[in-house]
Parts: structure tokens; sequence; C-alpha cells
């Protein structure tokens, strides 16, 4: 996106000072009227230094008219409290701004986080326009909307400054020669601008590079820093960061050469301009045109004029006030593409599934996709029943699963809670129905007690149940030989914090899912329950999981036959729609799909063995 460099406009100013009021009214004011109150001071110096220097010839020779010493006291003193007040407000300034910073950074990501979280679906999260603006929101580097809020006070002081100095000149000297150096300054910053505005714009531009060399350092960093070393990757992945960031800054690099010239011209034209100014101001001091109280209070402020304008601080603010803007717009974005639908006739969600929930007819394919991974599916699962999903990879099962939480709308035919369209239900209060551990579980780096009480944040503190949890999860033992026991952190980068392996990590989230079915979940949904748990452990757990949930209907999904074959019924997924459906027997009594998968499985553990 090219924007252009115009200059601030007090709209945008008072944009985001009307944002800062709101979210820190306390710091927001303060910050404001401490940078304020400095550029004030600054001028008063300038005056009072003025004063003084042009009274010093009088007072020293005593000349009739001349200030009395008593006075020129005073005036010293005036000089000096006011200096001293201004050395004082940049240390309480740092303070306000601190307070304000962290205000404003909580509230930025509240502002960005909240609409992306509040839908109950999350086609949204797959939608371009929604990650544009969200991208938008969160600004990048120092151009972010927190950025853009902490230059505000400095750049209204700065404007402060400007304008009074410009004042000062006009009232002490000629306004002729302060429009001429306000016109410059402002000329110079807009300048300046614009040159920062093409560099930035470079760098966003180099997307490919710049998302290499950031997937390289998150690859290095967080994402697979252990897999690297196993196979000595780390030196490739240090060289490769370096060569893709190199090469997506070499043509900022150039453009910043050009720049470093246009620097040294801008600079040399401020020179001039401020070196104009105070030539003409000497000259007439030398023609006697010009008293020394005016010569000495004019010379500071022409240099004050000259220093107040800041394109960086600009372009801080106006990239600052996009990303405010996109902030605005996103809720609205996510309103106005994935509406939420309204809910038709009151149904006792809480209860529900009491029968059953049907796939009627489903077809889905996933947004930005024509290639449709359920085609006209149809699938009855009984409450208190369970039923295993089995088919090969990218056959669709946790597809189905998302579909069965709501995450995605089938893109046509049903699915029916109970006879009720699932459309027509309190989405929210639904999801609450389900229970789940998905292949991709979470693994919250906090406490074991959060991590199992999250599947039911509303009876957290419930003791007994989070010890029922664990006991029917096989996590006791675990729990008890961990350094804080319950309490202990389930990441080692925090202090005290511990690594679960894969199959502790299993049992954690078997816990959780446990903790919300004793809470009053409905459905139970197992996507690959065990697999990283050895064979043993996996048929103890499987056992355990049947007793334990025959109250709820329960969607397993797993590619281990061993888990499969105990469940109630078993449905083989092919082809985007169900092709066998009966029990373990049965299936291998019909001698299709699920016999020769079975077969294929139990041939290679008795040639293994
Ligand atoms: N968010 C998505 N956007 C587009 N396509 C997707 C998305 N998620 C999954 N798919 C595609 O949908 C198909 C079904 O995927 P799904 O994860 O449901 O299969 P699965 O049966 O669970 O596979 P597996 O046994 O490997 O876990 C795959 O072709 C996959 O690439």
């Amino acid at each position: 996106m090219q924007l252009s460099a115009r200059p601030v406009t007090v709209c945008r100013v008072l944009t985001l000072l009307g944002y800062g009021m709101r979210v820190a009214p306390g710091s927001t004011a303060l910050t404001v009227g401490l940078t304020v109150l400095g550029s004030v001071l600054g001028m008063a110096v300038t005056l009072l230094t003025g004063q003084v220097v042009g009274a010093v010839p009088g007072v020293v020779e005593g000349s009739a008219g001349a200030m009395s010493l008593w006075a020129f006291g005073w005036l010293l003193a005036a000089l000096l409290f006011v200096f001293v007040i201004e050395s004082l407000t940049p240390a309480l300034h740092r303070v306000t701004s601190t307070i304000l910073e962290a205000a404003v950074t909580r509230e930025i990501g509240i502002g960005i986080t909240a609409p992306l979280l509040k839908p109950q679906r999350i086609e949204h999260l797959e939608d371009r326009e929604v990650l544009d603006v969200q991208e938008r929101a969160k600004g990048k580097g120092d151009f972010h909307l927190s950025q853009g809020m902490s230059q505000l006070p400095w750049l209204l002081a700065a404007r402060i400054t400007m304008i009074g100095s410009a004042v000062i000149v006009g009232l002490m000297f000629s306004w002729l020669v302060a429009a001429l150096l306000v016109g410059v300054t402002l000329l110079l910053e807009w300048h300046q601008g614009r040159l920062i505005e093409g560099e930035i714009d470079m760098w966003w531009g180099n997307t490919e590079e710049q998302r290499r060399a950031n997937y390289v350092f998150d690859l290095g960093m967080k994402d697979a820093p252990k897999e690297l070393r196993v196979f000595g990757l780390h030196q490739w992945v240090v060289q490769r960061y370096v060569h893709e960031w190199t090469a997506g800054f070499r043509a900022v690099w150039a453009k910043r050469g050009k720049n470093v010239w246009w620097s040294i011209a801008m600079g040399l034209v401020r020179l001039a301009a401020d070196g104009f100014a105070i030539l003409l101001v000497g000259r007439a001091a030398v023609a006697g045109d010009l008293p020394l109280t005016q010569v000495a209070t004019a010379v500071p402020a022409i240099l004050a004029i000259g220093v107040s304008g800041s394109g960086y601080g600009v372009v801080q603010l106006r990239r600052g006030l996009s990303a405010y803007r996109a902030m605005v717009a996103l809720p609205e974005t996510i309103a106005e593409r994935h509406p939420e639908p309204a809910v038709a006739g009151e149904h006792q969600v809480e209860l529900m599934p009491v029968r059953e929930i049907r796939f009627e007819k489903v077809s889905f394919h996933y947004p930005g996709s024509d290639n449709f991974v359920l085609r006209d599916l149809d699938l009855t699962i009984h409450a208190r029943e369970a039923l295993a999903l089995v088919g090969i990879n990218g056959a669709g099962k946790s597809t189905l699963v998302k579909l069965l939480g709501g995450a995605y709308r089938p893109t046509s035919g049903r699915i029916l809670v109970d006879g009720v369209d699932l459309a027509e239900l309190e989405l929210g209060e639904w999801q609450r129905r389900i229970a789940a551990i998905v292949q991709d579980f979470l693994r919250f780096p906090l406490s074991v007690t959060d991590n199992v009480e999250f599947g039911a944040i509303e009876r957290a503190g419930d003791q007994a149940a989070l010890a029922q949890a664990a006991r029917e999860a096989g996590i006791e033992d675990l729990v008890s030989g961990l350094p804080k026991g319950w309490d202990t952190v389930l990441d080692k980068a925090f202090e005290g914090g511990v690594d679960l392996s894969g199959g502790e990590w299993q049992r954690v989230a078997l816990a959780r899912a446990l903790f919300a079915v004793h809470a009053g979940a409905g459905v139970l949904v197992l996507d690959e329950p065990a697999a990283a748990l050895d064979v043993r452990a996996e048929i103890e757990l499987v056992e355990r999981y049947l007793e334990l949930t025959s109250g709820v209907a329960s969607l397993i999904i797993s590619h281990r036959f061993s888990v499969v074959r105990n469940a109630d019924r078993i449905c083989v997924l092919d082809d985007g729609h169900i092709i066998e459906d009966g029990t373990h027997e049965e299936l291998l009594a019909a001698a299709g799909t699920y016999a020769k998968m079975f077969r294929l499985q139990a041939e290679r553990y008795v040639t293994d063995a």
C-alpha cells in the first residue's frame, strides 16, 4: 500500500488523541500535558535568556533607565526556576509515557484478538481480506499504533515549539523570516517523510524474502530447534537466515544510499535557511536596528524552528493511525463478511443430544478451495454410542469433526441434533456440549491444573472432578512426580517448568476431555487419541475410555484397529461419504474395505513380531 507523505492534519492528531483518552485518560493527559509543558517552558527559557542577555550591559554599566540589580536578580531566578522545571519534565514524562504505552499495548492486543476470537466459527481466520486487515492493524516494525501513540505528544510539542518560536521570531525580528523558516521546515519534513516512506514500502513490498527470512528465524528459534540440531542443520539455518535477510534488505540499502545524498542536501538547505536568517539578524544588530534582547531571543528561536520538524515522527504517526483504522475496521469486516447466523427458536442445548446427531446429505469444501472433501455424506451418531470413523489419510475425518463442532458450515446438506438443524442452535452452547481431543490438541504452557480445567472452565476449582479426571486418564502418578505437582508449568521455558513426552501430553489432554465429560459434555470426540501411546497403554486407555464414556455420544477417529474394533459401530469414510457401516465383526464378514485394511494392519503386526 503506497502512502503519500501528506502533512499531519489536526483531525489525525485528534483521532489518536481521542483513542488515548479513551483507553488511558490519566496517562494520556499527563503525557501530552508534560510534553507540551516542556515545549512551552523551552520557549520561556528562550524569552527569559534574551531578557537576561539584553539586560546585562545596562546592569553592569549601571546606566540610567537600566534594570535594577534587584529586578535583574528576580529575572535570573525566574530563568533558573523555569530551567529547573523544564529539566524535570522529561523524567516525569518517562513515567507517564511508560504507563500509557503499557495501557495502549494491552488495548491493542484486546482490539485485535477479541474480534478474531469472538465468532464461534473459524471461516474468518482463513479469509484473506480479514487477515489483511488484521495484518494492517498489527502494523510492522516500528510502525504500529503503539509507536504512533508514543510519537503523538512529541509531535504536538514540536508543533507548539515551531509555532511559538515563529511567533517569537516574528515579534522580535521579522514575520517574513519566521514564515520563510516555517515553510522550509515543513517542506523538509515532508520530503524526509517521503524518503522514509519510500524505504519502508520497499522493505514491506519485499514480502517474499522477508517472509522467508522470518520463517527461517522462527524455525531456528521456536519451531524446530531440537530437530535442527539432531540433523546438524543449525549452522545452515543461521546462514540461510543471513542470506534471506540480506537479500530482502539489499534494495532498501540501495535506496538508503541514495537517500543519504538527499539527507545531506536537506541538511545544507536547512543550514542555508538558518544561516540566512541569522545573518539578517546580525546585520540588523550591527546597523543598530535590533536591540541585544531581541537578538538574543530571535537567534535561539530561529534554531528551534529548524529542529522542530520530524519526518520520521510524522510517518510513525500516520502509520500508527492507519493501524488504528484497520483495528477499528476489523470487527466490522468480520461481521460483514461472516455474519453470525440468527438463532431460531429456544432449544435445550444443555441436554442435547438426547437421541442422535445426524449428517444429512452433507457436502463440504473449504473456503477458497473447489475440492469437495465430503460429498452427500449421511451418518448418524446415536447418543450413548461409541462410533469409530476410519479412512485413509486425507479422507476427511477431521473435517467431519470440524463440521460437527460448528467450526464450519456444510456447503450443502444439514447436520441435525435431535432433529434440530445445528444452524439453529446457539453455537457457543453447542460447542460447550462437545469435549474433544483433536490430533493437534492444545498444549498450554500453563500449570497441569489449567491444562485439565480448560476442558470446562466453568467447573474450575472443583478438586474432586480434577482428581477423578486424573485417575481416569492415568496421570495421577505423573502429577505427583512433578516438582510442584498440579501447579507445575508444562513448559521448560518457564521457571520450574517441565516438558512432557508425547504420550504424557496425550493423557493430560484426555484428562481435559474427561473433565469436560464429567462437567456435562454430551459428545466426546477423540481424534487419534492414542497415537503417541505405546500399544499396552493404548489398549488400556481405550478400554477405560469406552467404560467411562458409555453415557455420552462418542466419535473415535483412529488409524489403529486395536482402538477401533472396540467401538459399538464402525464407519468407513471414503471419497467423501460413508461406504461401510457396522460392527467390527459385521464389517470383517462383509470382506470390504474395512476388512482389507484390518487384515493388512494385523498381518504387519504378525510379520513384525
Ligand atoms: N483448512 C483447510 N483448507 C483447505 N483444505 C483443507 C483444510 N484442512 C484440510 N484440508 C484438506 O481436506 C482434506 C481432508 O483433510 P482431513 O484433515 O479432514 O483428513 P483426515 O481424514 O483427518 O486425514 P488424516 O487421517 O491424515 O488426519 C485434505 O485433502 C486436506 O488437505
